[in-house]
């Protein structure tokens, strides 16, 4: 048999990119970013006068098509292989990223008539007008006792199903009602790309509350919730959960000419894309977190044991790996922080400072954020730009910097910002730690991970843990094109299990990051403030951040 290809496809919050790999080691043989063409749609609808509200964040599914069309080919194209080759196709994606489809399984927001309505497009992982409807689904799942609540790390998150089907129902009646199912937009594209419709287990597992052997939670839940929604399980979510590891179907011949493979190609089942991210770095045991970071920061972990973590996003049976317990807790915003600061907040002259220099301005203040000693600038920010998912559980929280004074620079907000988001992950290790979850050694994957060595450092030095990098620069979609290799399997060239894949095609880089003690000492006492003002401004303390947000809302209505 010759040499044999996957191609892993990657669907990030701004961007989809596809990568083709050989099956033989992991190499990246060629690779294609394709740019959203509608990005996140988060203050107005496409080709349309309506606004959207505070909070929400939407998405064009024909776009996801287009990533297909445009990425697909142009990896065959840039690498010269046959088609024939390319024996399996696997995605990841973004979660909970869901949208409402029709009986024909075209989503609502197609129909010339529907689309005005912001409910009938697809509902981004950052969404977060749902949290009225988290806050009511937490409020009554702990008065009943439900037990699934434990798994979700005490707090089910506006981001996910539930809440968004709920706020559906609840602002668009007619949308929910006009909807024959909402599916993850990971199921989506499997459907668009197979025809068949099937649900995956990592997305309903960790932002469906799907549970192996539970199911769904019960209907009388979802009564209490609203009696309207007490059939949405048999309903709008009804369809097979199909576990991770499994062939979804075969690419169309429709599909196939679309994208320039052949049809009949093994088509995995879809995986959230922090989860594939594990994966790709090869991380196949417990004690290993994984830190996929992009614009979000998701933390991965497998266990043997089922343990109740504050704050986590969830624990997962099988989720990532099967035969383990897989673990997910994140933060909603850490590159995100990074563009809104670049983008919003720094001063022209450093933009031209750059210019200047012909470096980005990312480039330009991490080198002069890097000259600080850690504690020199005397800053000091909670990380909450996009609220809190871990360990909070509360989308209303905010951004907060302290320290500044007359004399502070760019390049020291900066320097706190990346600070920030170390000492939130610090945060989520010791909450897993303190639970019984070991976290011994961390590996570091996505754009971030790649992009700035300053980030890294830090991380390395507030959580006092050597960092490994990806050595892929598509972690995610290498973990990907595992389960598209998986999905083919052993005999057509594949592989035969997802272990067995990651432990031929990951690596990680040589080089690594090793804390060094003294910066360690002056974060130790850094992250003891951090830790004061996250317990004051997000357990109660002061809801100054929530009030502000009330006023806002009066404000703007
Ligand atoms: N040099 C850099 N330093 C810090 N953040 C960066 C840098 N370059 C890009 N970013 C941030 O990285 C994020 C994109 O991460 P990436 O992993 O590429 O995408 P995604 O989250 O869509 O998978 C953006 O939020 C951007 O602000
Ligand atoms: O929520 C999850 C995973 O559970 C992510 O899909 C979400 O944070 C978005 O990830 P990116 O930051 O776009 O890589």
């Amino acid at each position: 048999m010759g040499k044999k290809y996957a191609i892993g496809v990657d669907y990030g919050t701004q961007s989809g990119r596809a990568v083709l790999v050989d099956l033989a080691d992991g190499t990246e043989v060629a690779d294609h970013v394709t740019e959203y063409p509608h990005q996140v749609m988060d203050e107005q609808l496409p080709d349309s006068s309506v606004k959207l509200d505070l909070d929400w964040a939407l998405q064009h599914p024909a776009d996801y098509i287009e990533v297909l069309k445009r990425s697909v080919p142009a990896v065959i194209r840039q690498s010269g292989v046959d088609p024939a080759d390319v024996i399996g196709l696997g995605i990841d994606f973004t979660a909970c990223t869901m949208l409402p489809i029709d009986e024909a399984g075209e989503p609502l927001c197609f129909s010339p008539e529907l689309k005005d309505n912001p409910h009938s497009w697809v509902k981004l992982w950052k969404h977060h007008a749902a949290q009225d409807e988290a806050n009511l689904i937490n409020q009554i799942a702990e008065e009943r006792g439900e037990a699934f609540l434990s798994r979700y790390g005490g707090k089910i998150s506006s981001e996910w199903m539930i809440a968004k089907a709920w706020q559906i129902l609840n602002e668009a009646p007619d949308i929910y009602e006009r909807a024959d199912m909402f599916l993850e937009a990971a199921d989506w594209v499997i459907y668009k790309l197979t025809g068949s419709i099937s649900r995956n287990s990592c997305t309903a597992g960790y932002k469906g509350n799907w549970h192996k052997q539970d199911g769904y939670p019960s209907r009388d839940f979802f009564k209490a919730l609203d009696p309207r929604l007490e059939d949405i399980t048999t309903t709008k979510l009804r369809g097979d959960v199909v576990p991770l590891g499994t062939k979804a179907g075969e690419l169309t011949e429709e599909m196939a000419g679309w994208i320039g493979l052949k049809p009949g190609t093994a088509i995995a089942v879809g995986i959230i894309d922090a989860h594939a991210a594990v994966l790709g770095v090869g991380v196949v045991t417990p004690g290993k977190m994984v830190m996929a970071m992009g614009t979000s920061l998701c933390h991965l972990v497998l266990s043997d044991e089922e343990k109740q973590v504050e704050g986590m996003c969830g624990v997962v049976e099988d989720g990532i790996i099967p035969g383990y317990m897989g673990y997910e807790a994140g933060q909603s915003a850490v590159g995100d922080i990074f563009q809104w600061y670049v983008e919003e907040a720094v001063p022209a002259y450093v933009k031209e400072a750059a210019d200047k220099e012909g470096s980005g301005v990312y480039e330009w203040l991490e080198q002069r954020a890097a000259a600080y000693k850690p504690g020199e600038t005397g800053l000091l920010a909670l990380d909450w730009w996009n609220g809190n998912r871990s360990v909070l559980v509360d989308a209303d929280l905010t951004g907060l910097l302290i320290g500044c004074t007359l004399l502070t620079k760019p390049e020291e907000i900066y320097r706190a910002l990346l600070e920030a988001t170390a000492f939130g992950t610090r945060k989520v290790i010791d909450a897993f730690q303190e639970n019984g979850v070991a976290v011994d050694e961390l590996y570091a994957c996505g754009g971030l991970a790649q992009r700035n060595r300053l980030l890294m450092q830090i991380y390395a030095d507030v959580t006092n843990r050597e960092i490994k990098i990806a050595d892929s620069k598509q972690t995610p979609a290498l973990g990907a094109a595992m389960f598209g290799a998986v999905a083919a399997g052993a005999e057509k060239g594949g592989y035969d299990s997802i272990v067995d894949a990651a432990k031929k095609m990951a690596r990680v880089r040589k080089e690594t990051f090793k804390p060094i003690p003294e910066h360690t000492a002056v974060y130790e006492k850094l992250y003891e403030e951090y830790s004061k003002l996250h317990d004051y401004f997000g357990r109660g303390g002061n809801d100054v951040m929530k009030h502000l947000k009330a006023i806002k809302e009066d404000a703007r209505a």
